[in-house]
């Protein structure tokens, strides 16, 4: 279980996140959804152990998520993507998945990006992993190409694959599906269903697009400027008067 408890953030005095509390049960897809500025992407970076709480904190499996290293993170089989895709240039994408699937092997990230004799012995292994990644978001046509060369799309699927080539038990999308076109985003949902399925993972995901997410997550929590607004299922929160008002309007909810 991925537990919020009365999670607080404040940048320079400012409250992003107040007493923000929740939870996502097993193996299921939660959709976190609000209004721009609501919160979403630093519950995300609270969760994954960038940014550090005044009070509170998100725990998974029973222990504390909040003030953990990458690495430890990696350990604990924590994957996240970011808002921007992050690649590393100069890396095809296929070593930038690899670099994912070093987080959960024996090496490290940095010995992978310095390919020390270490990372070459389980280069193989690691290889396949990515391949397999990469294939299942349909990006392994993109494998040798630079991560500069790749469209913004193309970028931010090879970062999805990144995130999956650990095989993490909890994962942490900060909207996969932006920058992509109508075709790709269809298929990146029905890759991702796809995967979901047959994974025992958690998956924790941030989405404006409501088609994109809807068809993917079990349950929703609402973020408004900072707090948590509402929760229920897609059903539930699509006629949700205070979603309505405060994010989907209208318009939206009709549809
Ligand atoms: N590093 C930072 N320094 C200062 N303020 C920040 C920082 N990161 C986020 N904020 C502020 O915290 C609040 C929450 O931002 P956050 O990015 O988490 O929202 P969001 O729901 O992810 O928004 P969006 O949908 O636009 O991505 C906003 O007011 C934002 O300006």
């Amino acid at each position: 279980m991925l537990e919020s408890r009365s999670l607080s953030v404040e940048f320079g005095g400012v409250a992003a996140l107040s007493d923000v509390t929740f939870t996502v049960s097993g193996r299921s897809v939660l959709g976190l959804i609000g209004p721009n500025g609501a919160g979403k992407s630093t519950f995300i970076g609270a969760a994954s152990g960038l940014v550090r709480p005044i009070s509170g904190n998100v725990s998974w499996r029973g222990i504390k998520l909040t003030g953990r290293r990458p690495d430890q993170m990696a350990r604990l089989g924590v994957a996240r993507t970011f808002q921007h895709a992050r690649l590393f240039p100069g890396l095809t994408a296929l070593e930038n998945v690899m670099i994912g699937s070093h987080l959960s092997g024996r090496s490290g990230v940095f010995s992978a990006m310095l390919r020390s004799p270490r990372w070459r012995k389980d280069d193989a292994y690691l290889e396949s992993l990515a391949v397999e990644a990469m294939e299942s978001v349909h990006a392994l046509h993109l494998a040798q190409r630079l991560a500069e060369d790749l469209t913004a799309g193309q970028q931010r699927l090879v970062a999805v694959a990144r995130a999956l080539a650990g095989g993490p038990s909890l994962l942490l999308l900060d909207e996969p599906a932006a920058g992509l076109t109508d075709a790709e985003r269809e298929l990146l949902a029905e890759d991702l269903t796809r995967f979901f399925a047959t994974r025992d993972m958690t998956v924790l995901l941030v989405e404006h697009n409501l088609n994109f997410l809807m068809s993917l997550v079990s349950r929703i929590v609402v973020f408004d400027r900072g707090s948590v607004l509402a929760e229920g299922t897609p059903t539930e929160i699509r006629s949700n008067p205070a979603v309505i008002d405060a994010y989907l309007g209208a318009e939206h909810a009709a549809r």
